[in-house]
């Protein structure tokens, strides 16, 4: 009866225990308090005998909450592991009252506030306690003193403060003892030897500070000793060498001084000594051979003088190094080479002689530094054809001669660091072996001859630092295929040519490509062509389009074509465009645009006769995306979108068409016509999703998509003013829109196409028609980066189809060497600020001309008369003072050159100044 009792009292405790936590992933369902018996329940052990719940372990389950006081029932058990959880609140301070409790493990949880000192003082029978990885505060408490059971302790990594208690000194069965990764203070107390049954002391990680206690050798037992970084001062106390158990000993990152002593070679079971980044100094002393199990040894960032004693060579088992940065001199002996080691560092010294040729018979060698030492004399072949090798850094030495074709060998290298030395000879065409190369830094040497093609066989290639070399020629174009570079530096060479187009290219940093007198490029700001063409323009009357490209000049009045050096460029150019929009054409003609009309009932592109000709599946498949989240009343297919409504009009890129959502707000729907050429649905969604992020009062939201194979539809805010072309161009419209009017358009679209290039993104297909006016007369950007949707043309021939014609297109389109970047907007945009001033088409086609409108500006500028220029529908109803400034900025917008164009930032600047003088007096538009 008694035991039932008891039971029940279990089943009681867990079900209150469960109550109080949080279960997402139902882990406790097995948890039924109808039960009587729990011990089948999930983490639930029972005593075979009392069938009382001796042990409850729920390791990373997810579980969180408090641990509340329903455990407290559970009177036999003695084993709690509720490690890796989510467990919150603070320790219980009645858990440790349970009689048969031994083992606690409440780690890796964020259980907070300090420690109860009740908690240590009730303590029954408890061994073992890890609330290591918490976020516990406060001080250890005193109480601690009173858990003599405690065998184990951890509470590392929480955020503990103040001393070490000295209280802990009376815990005499401690083995193990983890308090690293806290915040506590002061020095380790005399009095350690008491702990006589401990083997492991962790305190790194603190802000510990003096001497290191004279009795800490009493410890016989320790095996393990991390006391690295922390303040700790002093030499090493003597009581040490009586440490002979001990296998790991760290004191990296203190402020020990003093040379290590001799006796250290007593402490023989060392396999890990690490007392790296202190100011240890003198010589290593040659007692460090008797270290025979030693695998590990780090005297890096010390003050150790001398040459390496010869002692190291007898350690046998050594795999690991490190003395790097000391002041050690000398030669540097063969035998470490023969000691069959992983990793050695010796840099930092001041090692002299030469590289030991020895080298390549280390077959285990896989991270070599010897940089920053005085070796010299040439590189060993050997020593690249080290084939498991990955990190090689012989930088900031004397090393001549040219580099090994051995290294073809090197096919596990992934660093290669031979900077500020003295190599002398071409890169060898063997580097292209070399597949996991990811960062080859040759800087600051004497290498000649041209970068060899191979090195864009190196997929894995991140960082490539070649400067300050003597290297020369074209750069291999197969560079830019690298699809992980992120650095190339080749300044201060003698490189020449065109820079490669395209990816990491297009972004590469001019400090990065200066001092190649020879190199061109839009990126070093230098044409690859001596003349730059003007403007691309045709003729979209006429069927030869070659004939048709002028060079506009200075008289632009009926001026014959001239056949220039600029003209041919143009001309080539123009040939080009012409290409690319028949194969646009082409590719086109089956995803043909439907006659115009009115209601897409009657309209056979859209009727059952289309969907038949496409998989049926696939036009039914797609599913309507609103962005905002909410219904957008379509339901599945297309049909239902596009059946609706009326069509708004066509463009380049597709047909758009008015419908209304169910809430009864409309939307402009473009369905694409280029459904040929859209990328993959992955990122045509991607692209789509990135453009719906944008949010900017001067654009045109973009609300949603649909896509299937055949049919792409992007759904954006309908605009109910019309498109700025027929404002400014359509002479039925009435009422001219007015100076101010015109201004703020200006500025709208400024602002915008400044908040997208903040945002990375090109517009690339600016012009009147794609300015919509809303009801209160704003202007909202549309169309912005559609161009990235498609693949499978590039941006040159897709601009040249939907710009050149109407001469937004800025000049750079029409050279393929010339990086097309944000500028190409501030060019188009300064076209369309033109046109809004003037009212007149960005190109006029005359009978045996071309009138380009910005030369017109120009020359008019130039010869004082700008008020004839403003739109004449204005009737002289104009503020004279801002026509000047608005004017030359537009012209500066369409300068040339990309980077002689502002910003759009600068421009709304400007635009904002123009308005408002006064405010900004101290500037001045030039
Ligand atoms: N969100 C919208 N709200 C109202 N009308 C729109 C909307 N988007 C486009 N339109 C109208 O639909 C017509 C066709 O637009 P579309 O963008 O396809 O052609 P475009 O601007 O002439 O050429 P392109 O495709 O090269 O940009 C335009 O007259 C435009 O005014």
């Amino acid at each position: 009866e008694s035991s039932s009792a008891a039971l029940n009292d279990d089943v009681l405790g867990l079900i209150v225990f469960k109550a109080g936590i949080i279960d997402p992933l139902f882990q406790l369902a097995s948890w039924n308090e109808d039960e009587d018996d729990p011990c089948g329940w999930t983490g639930v052990r029972c005593s075979p005998v009392s069938r009382r719940v001796t042990e409850l372990s729920l390791v990373g389950l997810s579980l969180s909450g408090r641990i509340g006081r329903g455990l407290l029932r559970l009177a036999a058990l003695q084993r709690l592991d509720l490690s890796h959880n989510n467990f919150s609140g603070s320790l219980h301070p009645s858990l440790s009252q349970l009689e048969e409790l031994r083992f606690v493990d409440l780690s890796h949880n964020i259980l907070s506030r300090t420690i109860p000192d009740e908690f240590f003082l009730q303590c029954r029978s408890l061994r073992s306690l890890s609330m290591a990885n918490n976020v516990l505060s406060g001080e250890i408490p005193r109480s601690i003193g009173s858990c003599s059971s405690l065998v184990a302790l951890n509470l590392s990594s929480n955020r503990l403060v103040g001393a070490l208690p000295r209280s802990m000194l009376s815990l005499s069965s401690l083995r193990s003892l983890d308090l690293s990764n806290n915040a506590l203070v002061g020095d380790m107390p005399m009095g350690v030897s008491r702990l006589y049954n401990l083997r492991s002391i962790r305190l790194r990680g603190n802000r510990l500070s003096g001497g290191l206690p004279d009795d800490l050798g009493g410890s016989l037992l320790l095996r393990h000793l991390d006391l690295s970084a922390n303040l700790l001062t002093g030499e090493l106390p003597k009581s040490m060498r009586k440490l002979s158990l001990c296998r790991h000993l760290s004191l990296a990152s203190n402020l020990f001084t003093g040379e290590i002593p001799p006796w250290i070679g007593e402490m023989k079971s060392l396999e890990f000594l690490d007392l790296s980044g202190n100011g240890f100094s003198d010589r290593i002393p040659e007692t460090i051979a008797k270290l025979q199990m030693l695998t590990s040894l780090d005297l890096s960032r010390n003050t150790f003088t001398g040459g390496l004693p010869d002692s190291i060579n007898a350690l046998g088992n050594l795999k690991i190094l490190d003395l790097s940065d000391n002041s050690l001199i000398g030669n540097l002996p063969s035998w470490i080479f023969e000691l069959g080691l992983s990793y050695v560092d010796l840099s930092g010294n001041a090692f002299s002689g030469r590289v030991p040729a020895v080298l390549g018979s280390v077959p285990g060698l896989k991270f070599l530094n010897l940089s920053g030492n005085s070796l010299s004399g040439s590189l060993p072949a050997t020593v690249l054809a080290l084939d498991r090798m990955k990190i090689l850094d012989l930088s900031t030495n004397m090393i001549n001669g040219s580099i090994p074709p051995e290294i073809a060998r090197a096919v596990s290298l992934k660093e290669l660091r031979l900077e500020k030395n003295s190599l002398t000879g071409e890169i060898p065409k063997q580097i292209g072996n070399c597949s996991s190369l990811t960062t080859l830094v040759l800087s600051q040497n004497n290498l000649i001859g041209p970068v060899p093609s191979t090195i864009a066989n190196l997929t894995n290639l991140e960082v490539v630092d070649l400067s300050f070399n003597m290297l020369s020629g074209n750069l291999p174009k197969q560079l830019t295929d690298l699809p992980h570079l992120h650095s190339f530096n080749i300044s201060h060479n003698l490189f020449s040519g065109d820079l490669p187009a395209g990816n990491f290219f297009n972004t590469i940093p001019p400090s990065s490509l200066s001092d190649n007198p020879d190199l061109c490029g839009s990126a070093v700001n230098r044409s690859c062509h001596t003349v730059l063409p003007k403007p691309i323009v045709l003729n979209p009357n006429t069927s030869d389009s070659s004939s048709n490209t002028s060079l506009p000049s200075e008289n632009i009045h009926h001026k014959k074509i001239i056949l220039s050096i600029s003209a041919l460029i143009a001309i080539g150019a123009a040939t080009v465009i012409a290409l690319g929009v028949i194969t646009i054409t082409i590719l086109n003609m089956h995803v043909q645009d439907p006659p115009l009309g009115c209601h897409l009932d009657a309209d056979p592109a859209l009727s059952d006769e289309y969907y038949s000709n496409s998989p049926a599946s696939d036009a039914n498949s797609g599913k309507v995306v609103m962005f905002c989240g909410g219904d957008s009343g379509f339901g599945v297919g297309a049909h239902a979108i596009l059946n609706k409504d009326c069509e708004l009009g066509r463009g380049g890129f597709g047909t758009v068409y008015k419908t209304t959502l169910q809430d009864g707000r409309p939307v402009a729907i473009k369905r694409l016509t280029v459904s040929s050429l859209v990328k993959s649905q992955l990122e045509f969604e991607r692209d789509v999703k990135m453009l719906g992020k944008l949010k900017h009062s001067n654009l045109v939201a973009l609300e949603g998509y649909y896509w299937t194979q055949s049919l792409q539809l992007l759904i954006y805010e309908y605009v109910s003013g019309g498109n700025l072309y027929k404002f400014l161009h359509d002479c039925s419209t009435s009422n001219p829109i007015s100076w101010q009017e015109r201004f703020n358009i200006i500025l709208g679209i400024a602002r915008s196409l400044a908040y997208l290039h903040h945002m990375n993104v090109i517009h690339y297909n600016l012009k009147s028609s794609n300015i919509l006016i809303d009801g209160s007369g704003e202007a909202k950007v549309a169309d912005y980066g559609l161009a990235k949707l498609l693949s499978t043309l590039d941006r040159y021939v897709l601009s040249s189809k939907v710009q050149s014609a109407l001469g937004y297109m800025a000049p750079e389109f029409a050279c393929r060497t010339v990086k097309i970047t944000e500028k190409c907007d501030v060019y188009g945009f300064g076209v369309l600020l033109l046109e809004i001033i003037t009212g007149r088409q960005p190109v006029e086609y005359l009978e045996d001309d071309v009138v380009v409108l910005s030369d017109v500006v120009r020359v008019a500028l130039e010869a004082g008369r700008v008020d004839g220029l403003v739109d004449g529908r204005l009737s002289g109803k104009f503020p004279t003072e801002e026509v000047v400034p608005i004017v030359k900025l537009g012209l500066v917008c369409t300068l040339q050159v990309p980077s002689t164009r502002p910003s759009m930032s600068e421009v709304v600047h400007i635009l904002e100044m123009i308005r408002c003088p006064h405010e900004h007096p101290e500037e001045e538009l030039t």
